[in-house]
């Protein structure tokens, strides 16, 4: 079973620690398998949703909330506003259909690139409709995903702000982290927690270069303290993203997998040092997986 912390937001909003992601693992569409990975990732012990209009399959995420056996209060239930950004009301009521809920636990703008397009509001004006579905109750908590320091910003100056964001959700892993400083600062001082996405990146989905060292030492530093018999690469990410204070997003399409996912919250805990040295064998650029115009400092939306 799982340890990792939940993790208590600014308006109070307790989240647990770890959530089970349906973006990626080829989760995209509903379909009758992903009701079952859904209901198997609650039966295994994720209590921690993670949905997206833009994933089309909140009704497959909806029809697994109410099977699952799981009372809808012991769930968390994220969902994120995007493409229906141009009209984020319209957006949201069609989310809480699709998911069969009268209210979801974190309700997120998915990405801020689309603002300045014609027809579409300003970052300050679509805050002020998530602003209005968390007064309505519908939605317990308010955040952003993918925003730049500059696009947080427009919504921390605003006059009128009424609720600012709780959460950025955004893709957190050593290979970010030099990048990410500045990000991660401003996050802190206005007390937004960090959804980290993409944990496993360095594991999955990019060569491992001059980082294998520091990882095997870690691995085994972890192993080593603990009960233990073997600690999987994954865990080794997932535990480094907990300790740097992020509610952990990550998913699979497997049972084992989502066991040692969860599992790794009780492992033994990564040193200070081994940290420190995980981020100084990555390299000083970004390796981003997704969305890339999170490096782009030129563009304002
Ligand atoms: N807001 C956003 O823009 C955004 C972007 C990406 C993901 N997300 C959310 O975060 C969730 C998790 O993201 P992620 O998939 O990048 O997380 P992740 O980095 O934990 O990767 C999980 C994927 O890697 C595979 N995997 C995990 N451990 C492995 C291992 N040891 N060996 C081989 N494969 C392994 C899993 O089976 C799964 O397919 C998504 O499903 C989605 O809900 C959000
Ligand atoms: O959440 C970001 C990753 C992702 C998975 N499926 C998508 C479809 C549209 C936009 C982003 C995504």
């Amino acid at each position: 079973m799982s340890t990792f912390e939940p993790i208590t937001l600014s308006d109070g909003t307790v989240v647990p620690g770890i959530g089970y992601g349906l973006g990626t693992a080829n989760f995209n569409n509903d379909t009758a398998e992903l009701v079952e990975l859904v209901k198997t990732a609650v039966k295994v012990g994720y209590r921690h949703l993670d949905g997206a209009e833009a994933y089309n399959n909140e009704t497959s995420l909806g029809k697994a909330i109410a099977a699952c056996g799981v009372p809808r209060e012991e769930l968390f239930v994220t969902t994120k506003s995007g493409p229906g950004l141009k009209d984020i009301p319209k957006s949201f009521e069609q989310s809480l259909e699709k998911l069969g809920l009268d209210h979801v636990d974190l309700y997120l703008i998915h990405w801020p690139y689309d603002f300045p397009k014609p027809g579409y509001p300003t970052i300050q004006e679509a805050w002020k409709h998530m602003e209005a579905i968390k007064d309505s109750g519908r939605a317990k908590s308010i955040g952003v995903s993918n925003f730049r320091v500059r696009d947080l910003e427009k919504i921390l100056n605003m006059s009128d702000l009424k609720h600012k964001p709780t959460v950025n959700q955004i893709e957190f892993h050593p290979f970010m982290y030099k990048a990410g400083e500045e990000l991660y600062q401003y996050l802190k001082k206005h007390d937004i927690k960090i959804a980290a996405y993409g944990p496993t990146t360095p594991l999955t989905r990019f060569a491992n270069d001059g980082f294998s060292a520091a990882f095997e030492k870690a691995r085994k530093g972890v192993a080593s303290r603990g009960k233990a018999d073997k600690v999987e690469p994954g865990q080794v990410l997932l535990r480094l993203a907990a300790q740097r204070g992020a509610i952990v997003v990550t998913t699979s399409g497997k049972e084992y997998r989502m066991k040692e996912q969860l599992a790794a919250g009780a492992l033994s805990e990564l040193s200070r040092e081994e940290m420190e040295e995980l981020v100084e064998a990555a390299k000083p650029e970004p390796q981003r997986a997704f969305m890339k115009h999170m490096d782009d400092d030129k563009t304002e939306y």
